[in-house]
């Protein structure tokens, strides 16, 4: 009998356990996998999809990060497992559909990293039937991730990468209930929009379009084609994030007055390059021009309506780089008709692309171009670059810095947290175990201790993981950082959290967890606290998880293998005789601890072992005489 636990370092136990969610795995390709394993033990980095059992010391060499794929226990995945003559576990690569051009260095990447399957111009049917062979799938504007799409996937589709910066052509909502992570890429054409919208800018005010077009039908229209000079004039900047502040930027160096409206920006960044934030009102009362510049959403849909547009200044000029959608395309076309708006000036629309015959499109105030926004060279290899590297992180099982529907945790969290997050899974699981009866769980409270103010302590990865731990025993859905607060809603089940400050060291982010399900009747009646909640409590003890309380008893057990938990009077011989009963049918014992609250009345055993004891076992268990209850749970 083992009296205590191996040495498991942080990294160890992330492969164990944590943001592994689908039936998938991480490690593709052998080569990859072993620069994958040896990358992110050093960084601790979190997997959010994998489960993948390996033992590890993230500070050794290669050499035992082969022996890691060789311990390779139960890799629950999608890809079939085959093991090479050394029983080195290969897994075949993930499957990425790209529906859309890409850049070639993006593609390269990629195809270093998976079987690339570029199919352009996919029609929505062609799409769902090829997705449920797909792991990951990146798309442009041009490609709609709809709800039937993730349906079709029937659940291997782990990522969604959005290669740009708008995700109004992925349904999110349906992507986070069925755990899909969605990533974009938002830096990269930031720069190739902002100067798209000057292009437009400059050549609306001057007629570049038109005159060219003419000149081309053999006309020289010198007195037609007479613009309006932009030094001096007014530009209100609608939506001051990256591509607006850029606009800004570029248009005082033409000698504009540049104003901005932006409800969530910060008014120093504003100031900062001479931009005065103010009110939707002031901006499109004043502005000579007005360039769009915010994301599509609820919110800003056909934001620019017939009212907008008759608070307008006569003769206002528009620019629209930024989603067809803000704009009601036929209130602008009657803001044209009456000369409330002299001219505008379109990369993006409602429908794209928009039907030949569209009044919008084929107006002489209006120039447009087919969403070429983003469309340099440049911003081009920029995007396929940064989308790569998100959708490889992601189906590393990396948490993403553009993670579009999870929570963005900085590596440095991530690591720290890593054990404690395994520590929340296991207490999770254990703790719903002990519910019984046909009421169900509705409430169910985490209380973390930490001697860290609460506000530097993120707890986001760990609610997440004790709804895992609570949900995956008792439901058919897989629980990953996307949809966990999703799920815990949909069955009705309310997860709140409390902190608590103890006098201790702040080194460590958590001092113990403690899960309570309220309302409910326990297996293990002893597991219920004072206020009738099933209670149990947990620490990480040199990076392992151990349990450190159940009900009102202490008890100190490492969480690994199964757990046997016995009430009994508290009495000599009680850990030989149920030792016997194990050892006789060969069940390992890894931990054993005993909690009680009185000398010599009731105590706790907590038993670690590594086999599931039968029921013959079980039942000769809750034969021994001094034994008032006890329960097997699963780790
Ligand atoms: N035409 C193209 O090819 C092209 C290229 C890049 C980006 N875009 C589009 O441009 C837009 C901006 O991109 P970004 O990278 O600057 O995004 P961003 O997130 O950096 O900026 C968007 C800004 O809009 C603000 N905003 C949100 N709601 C608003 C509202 N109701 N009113 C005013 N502002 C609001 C946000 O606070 C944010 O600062 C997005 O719609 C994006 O899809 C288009
Ligand atoms: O939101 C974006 O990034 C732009 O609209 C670019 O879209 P595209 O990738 O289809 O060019």
């Amino acid at each position: 009998m083992a009296s205590t636990p191996s040495p498991r370092t942080a990294a160890t136990t992330l492969q164990n356990s944590l943001l592994s969610s689908s039936s998938s795995s991480v490690n593709h390709n052998k080569p990859s996998n072993l620069s994958f394993l040896h990358a992110s033990s050093n960084s601790s980095s979190l997997k959010l999809f994998h489960s993948v059992s390996a033992s590890f010391s993230p500070s050794n060499s290669s050499s035992t990060i082969c022996n890691v794929l060789k311990t390779v226990e139960s890799a629950d995945i999608s890809f079939s497992n085959a093991r090479d003559l050394d029983g080195v576990v290969s897994i075949p690569k993930p499957t990425i559909l790209v529906s859309e051009k890409l850049g070639e260095a993006g593609l390269d990447l990629l195809r270093s990293f998976g079987n690339v399957d570029c199919s352009y111009d996919l029609s929505p049917q062609d799409l769902c039937a090829k997705i449920s062979l797909c792991d990951a799938l990146i798309v442009r504007s041009g490609t709609k991730v709809t709800r039937q799409v993730f349906e079709a996937a029937q659940g291997r589709l782990k990522v969604v990468g959005r290669a740009g910066v708008g995700i109004d052509n992925v349904d999110l909502q349906a992507a986070t209930e069925f755990g899909c992570l969605v990533v974009n890429a938002p830096t990269a054409n930031t720069i190739a929009a902002a100067e798209h919208g000057i292009a437009l800018l400059t050549s609306m005010a001057r007629n570049v379009a038109q005159a060219d077009a003419s000149m081309k039908a053999g006309k020289w229209l010198r007195s037609k084609y007479v613009g309006v000079s932009l030094v001096g004039k007014t530009l209100a900047v609608m939506g001051f994030g990256k591509v607006g502040s850029e606009v800004a930027r570029r248009a005082k160096g033409l000698g504009m007055h540049v104003i901005a409206h932006d409800p969530y920006a910060p008014a120093d960044r504003a100031r900062a390059i001479g931009v005065d934030l103010v009110s939707f009102e002031q901006a499109i009362a004043t502005a000579d021009f007005v360039s769009l510049h915010m994301p599509l959403t609820p919110a800003t849909k056909k934001v620019f309506n017939d009212d907008t547009f008759a608070k307008m200044k006569k003769g206002v000029r528009l620019i629209n780089v930024a989603r067809g959608g803000v704009i009601d395309e036929d209130a602008l076309v009657r803001a044209l008709d009456s000369g409330i708006v002299a001219q505008a000036a379109l990369d993006v629309f409602t429908v794209e692309p928009p039907p030949k015959d569209s009044k919008l499109v084929q107006h002489e105030n209006v120039t447009v171009t087919p969403h070429l926004g983003a469309s340099t060279k440049e911003a081009q290899e920029g995007v396929a670059i940064e989308i790569a590297e998100a959708v490889v992180g992601a189906l590393n099982g990396e948490l993403s810095a553009t993670a579009v529907n999870a929570p963005m945790v900085p590596p440095e969290v991530l690591s720290e947290l890593a054990p404690y997050v395994v520590l929340a899974e296991k207490l999770g699981r254990l703790a719903v175990q002990l519910v019984t009866g046909g009421s169900g769980i509705q409430n169910v409270k985490v209380v973390y201790k930490s001697a860290r103010d609460p506000d530097s302590l993120d707890t986001r990865l760990l609610r997440a993981m004790v709804t895992k731990g609570i949900i995956e025993p008792i439901s058919d859905t897989i629980i990953n950082l996307v949809n966990a607060d999703f799920s815990a809603k949909q069955k009705g089940i309310r997860i709140s959290e409390e902190r608590v400050i103890v006098d201790s060291s702040p080194e460590y982010p958590v001092e113990s967890i403690q899960v309570q399900i309220s309302n409910v009747q326990s297996r293990f009646a002893s597991a219920l606290s004072e206020n009738g909640n099933i209670s149990i409590e947990g620490k990480v003890k040199y990076g392992v998880p151990h349990l450190t309380r159940v009900g009102s008893f202490s008890v100190d057990v490492s969480l690994e293998g199964n757990l046997i938990l016995c009430k009994q009077v508290d009495q000599p011989g009680m850990i030989g005789q149920v030792g016997n009963i194990l050892g006789e049918s060969n069940v390992n014992v890894s931990f054993m601890s005993v909690g009680r609250t009185v000398k010599r009345k009731q105590a706790i055993m907590a038993i670690g072992v590594d086999e599931e004891p039968n029921k013959d076992t079980q039942k000769k268990i809750g034969e021994v005489s001094a034994i008032e209850e006890f329960v097997f749970l699963k780790l």
